[in-house]
């Protein structure tokens, strides 16, 4: 299944409106996703227009614009853009982050905080996560005063971190003999995507929770494909990943090439923005990377955390994939340099360092 926010495209009926668990998650949605009628068919199900859809859940449950609470753990680079869009569109939000003073921010905005991750929970009948890797995803919901302490039935919790599928699995198991329901959301688009309400959304687990997540999602993101079994959300996501950690290291061996042959890297870039392998990446990364700065939308850390994962899945699965396996040496190097904190595309002086800075 396939959601587009832009287009209006939505492949299958939704179970919105049908009060799977008694509620209905909505917000206050903006002009633009009201004004959002457009249908369109798509060859494998039948369809339904986002105005139909928000007139079943009208039907559902009363007024459209229900204000709901949100949990919202994990205060970093994307969930703060996305808890704040929550925000901006009329979600009420609770908060929480491992570094308290973070919230403050949020708060300004009109989040409340909760003291613990349980405490979120136990006030929020959805919970969204956005945590940094595996260790931080199971952290919050295993440790002590945990999602755990607090999920129960009717209860959704939604992790949005990018993580491997076995510890996806490991939280949904949990959290379904709880009694609670479970989705992965691994999102696609960084720091300025997460600001504009432009993520590409990619889903799995769940799908009642699904449903009801849509407007949700319908603010963070301009799309959002619903993917089945819990895991298919993380593989995806650490595929897309894999190929754009790697895609940046030929990048920085490009632009290091055509410096070292007497060449302008910015004519280069110019040159590739026109041509077949023109991309947003190259676009946006390529002119600060040739100024050297680094500052982060995407930290380096957890590019090369998905490349080892999406290696990993490649071990499982016997998929041989000696480029991604070279580009994560060269993202590794970059941590050991200490780099891990500043932008992906800083794996672009790794790779001018090991061209040697001499001339040939
Ligand atoms: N930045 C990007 O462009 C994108 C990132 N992602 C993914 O989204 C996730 C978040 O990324 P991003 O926001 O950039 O990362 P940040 O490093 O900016 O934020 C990480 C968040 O995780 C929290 N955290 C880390 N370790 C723990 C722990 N042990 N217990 C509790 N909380 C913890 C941090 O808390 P604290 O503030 O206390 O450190 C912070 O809130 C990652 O999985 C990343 O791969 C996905 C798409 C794009
Ligand atoms: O996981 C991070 C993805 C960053 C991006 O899609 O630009």
């Amino acid at each position: 299944m396939i959601r587009d926010k832009k287009r209006g495209k939505i492949v299958k009926k939704s179970r919105i409106g049908r009060r799977g668990r008694g509620f209905v998650l909505r917000g206050r949605r903006s002009l633009a996703s009201r004004l959002n009628t457009t249908e369109q068919v798509y060859p494998s199900g039948c369809c339904v227009s986002h105005t139909e859809e928000r007139r079943e859940r009208a039907g559902a449950g009363g007024a459209e614009e229900v204000e709901m609470e949100v949990g919202f753990l994990g205060l970093g680079i994307m969930g703060k853009a996305m808890a704040t869009n929550l925000l901006r569109h009329g979600y009420r939000v609770t908060v929480w982050n491992r570094t308290t003073a973070k919230c403050q921010e949020l708060v300004a905005l009109g989040a409340t905080v909760g003291e613990t991750p349980a405490a979120v929970v136990a006030k929020c009948r959805y919970t969204i996560a956005m945590l940094s890797d595996p260790s931080a995803a199971l952290s919050v919901v295993f440790d002590k005063d945990g999602v755990l302490e607090q999920i129960g039935d009717g209860i959704g919790y939604i992790d949005m971190s990018t993580v491997d599928a076995a510890t996806s699995s490991k939280i949904s198991e949990e959290v379904k003999r709880k009694g609670g329901a479970f989705i992965e959301a691994p999102v696609s688009g960084s720091k300025k995507p997460a600001e504009d309400g432009q993520l590409v959304i990619l889903a799995a687990g769940d799908k009642t929770l699904y449903d009801e997540m849509v407007p949700a999602f319908d603010v963070l993101g301009k799309k959002s494909f619903f993917l089945g079994e819990i895991g298919n959300g993380a593989k995806m996501k650490l595929v897309v990943n894999m190929i754009m950690g790697s895609m940046m290291n030929p990048l920085s061996e490009g632009l290091c090439l055509a410096d070292k042959s007497g060449l302008s890297a910015q004519t280069l870039l110019d040159v590739l923005d026109l041509g077949a392998i023109a991309n947003p990446m190259f676009k946006l990364k390529g002119p600060a990377m040739l100024q050297g700065s680094y500052s982060p939308a995407f930290p380096l850390k957890h590019q090369q955390k998905d490349m080892r994962l999406a290696l990993a899945l490649g071990d499982e699965n016997a998929v041989s994939m000696p480029v991604s396996a070279a580009a994560n040496e060269a993202f590794k190097k970059a941590r050991s340099l200490g780099l891990g904190d500043l932008d992906f595309s800083a794996v672009y002086e790794v790779v001018k360092d090991a061209g040697g800075s001499g001339q040939a």
